[in-house]
């Protein structure tokens, strides 16, 4: 780890930084406890992250939680398998003996994940192309499913789309296109396997991915935020109406995770990552590995009496944002004694 000053970005960042940063990271730097001295940056594989030292009180455990063979003879259902958070949960549900089917657009991903992943666990990794977004798609994804191995035990809906734009200069297509992904797929997906499902008389694990901001909104990603939203009413009304056949329902909500899918589209440039883990409690980003273990073990049968819950997996990002003093976590010890000294001295209302 080497500690770098904030600032040293390209060209387009560097701008992004001073017109829309400067003061909140200046502020930190100039008079808070989080200067660029304090600010570490990791370099991996080409890529930065950012992390507070605080955050070595946080080390990851990246190790794969559950027992083996805790999935065997179970299928799992992965759609968005291919890259990201999806790769991630597809190789500890393999490690753990299940056999997993991945779907999203890109066949030649898929398939260079599933070949991947199945010669590191020795395990099945079917790699089938569908588009979420269209039913028939969908309907003939799981024909093709139940061909290869039969109905799913666990599906993940995990496929996403998104991208960061003012709402004024999103376009009525711009809107299609996420919540068609995001909302109109994860139903898709749910209703074709949920009806399959009951009639073969089979209960299944039923999981969302969808993110801190489906609770609260957020500007900027405002179709991102309301058909998360719509996934989780749908996941949470489901729980509730179809505990009888056998199903469960739960519902991830992560907070930032290093993705190229996620990253690339909300934070282009970069420039967003640094003031954003100072406001991370445990000060510094989600790991894919940690998501996938949760995935994992909400899914399997240790949790057989978990449905409806909302998980938030976001290392405290999501009450940091809310509390309305939090900020105060910037003022020293010096500057508490004068607020202590200012505030004992006032008299009377
Ligand atoms: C500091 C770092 C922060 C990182 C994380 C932080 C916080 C944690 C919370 C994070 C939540 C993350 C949620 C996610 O969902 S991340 C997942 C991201 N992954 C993906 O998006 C992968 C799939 N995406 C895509 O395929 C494309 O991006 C897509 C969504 C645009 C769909 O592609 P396609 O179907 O090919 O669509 P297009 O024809 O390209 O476009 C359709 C329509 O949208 C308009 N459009 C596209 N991009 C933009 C843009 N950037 N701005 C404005 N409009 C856009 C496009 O023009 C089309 O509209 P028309 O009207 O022109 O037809
Ligand atoms: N990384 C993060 O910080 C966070 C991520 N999330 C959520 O985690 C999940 C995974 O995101 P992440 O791994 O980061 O990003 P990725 O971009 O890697 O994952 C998105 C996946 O969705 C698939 N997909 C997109 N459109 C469709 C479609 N029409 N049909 C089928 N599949 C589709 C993509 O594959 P293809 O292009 O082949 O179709 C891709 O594999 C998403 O639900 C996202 O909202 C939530 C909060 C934070």
């Amino acid at each position: 780890m080497v500690p770098v000053s904030v600032g040293q970005a390209g060209n387009v960042s560097g701008l992004l930084l001073s017109l829309i940063l400067s003061e909140q990271v200046q502020n930190r730097t100039d008079s808070v406890d989080f200067g660029p001295s304090q600010l570490w940056c990791h370099r991996f594989a080409g890529l930065r992250s950012y992390a507070t030292p605080h955050s070595q009180f946080f080390a990851p455990s990246e190790g794969i939680m559950l027992p083996a063979g805790s999935y065997n003879n179970k299928v799992a259902f992965i759609t968005g398998g291919g890259t990201g958070l999806g790769r991630a949960m597809t190789g500890v549900l393999s490690q753990l003996g299940a056999q997993c089917v991945i779907a999203s657009r890109k066949l030649e991903v898929l398939q260079q994940t599933a070949t991947e992943i199945s010669s590191q666990t020795g395990n099945k990794v079917h790699a089938v192309q569908c588009d979420v977004r269209d039913p028939q798609a969908v309907s003939r994804c799981v024909d093709q499913m139940v061909e290869l191995t039969g109905l799913p035990d666990v599906i993940i809906n995990n496929a996403a789309g998104n991208f960061i734009c003012p709402s004024e200069r999103l376009s009525a297509n711009g809107w299609k296109s996420i919540t068609d992904i995001v909302l109109n797929g994860t139903a898709f997906v749910t209703l074709e396997l949920g009806k399959r499902l009951i009639q073969n008389q089979k209960g299944a694990s039923f999981l969302a991915i969808t993110t801190i901001y489906a609770e609260s909104g957020s500007g900027f990603v405002v179709p991102s935020a309301s058909a998360k939203a719509g996934v989780e009413a749908l996941y949470k009304s489901l729980a509730a109406e179809w505990g009888r056949y056998g199903h469960r329902f739960n519902i991830i909500q992560p907070g930032p995770i290093r993705t190229k899918g996620a990253f690339s589209r909300l934070d282009p440039t970069g420039t967003f990552e640094k003031s954003m883990i100072g406001r991370i409690p445990t000060g510094r980003l989600g790991k894919p590995a940690e998501l996938a273990n949760l995935a994992a073990y909400l899914s399997s049968d240790y949790a057989s009496w978990m449905s409806g819950a909302v998980i938030r997996f976001d290392g405290g990002e999501y009450v940091s944002m809310a509390g309305e003093f939090n900020e105060l976590r910037k003022v020293t010890d010096d500057q508490w004694k004068m607020l202590e000294t200012m505030i004992r001295s006032t008299k009377g209302s």
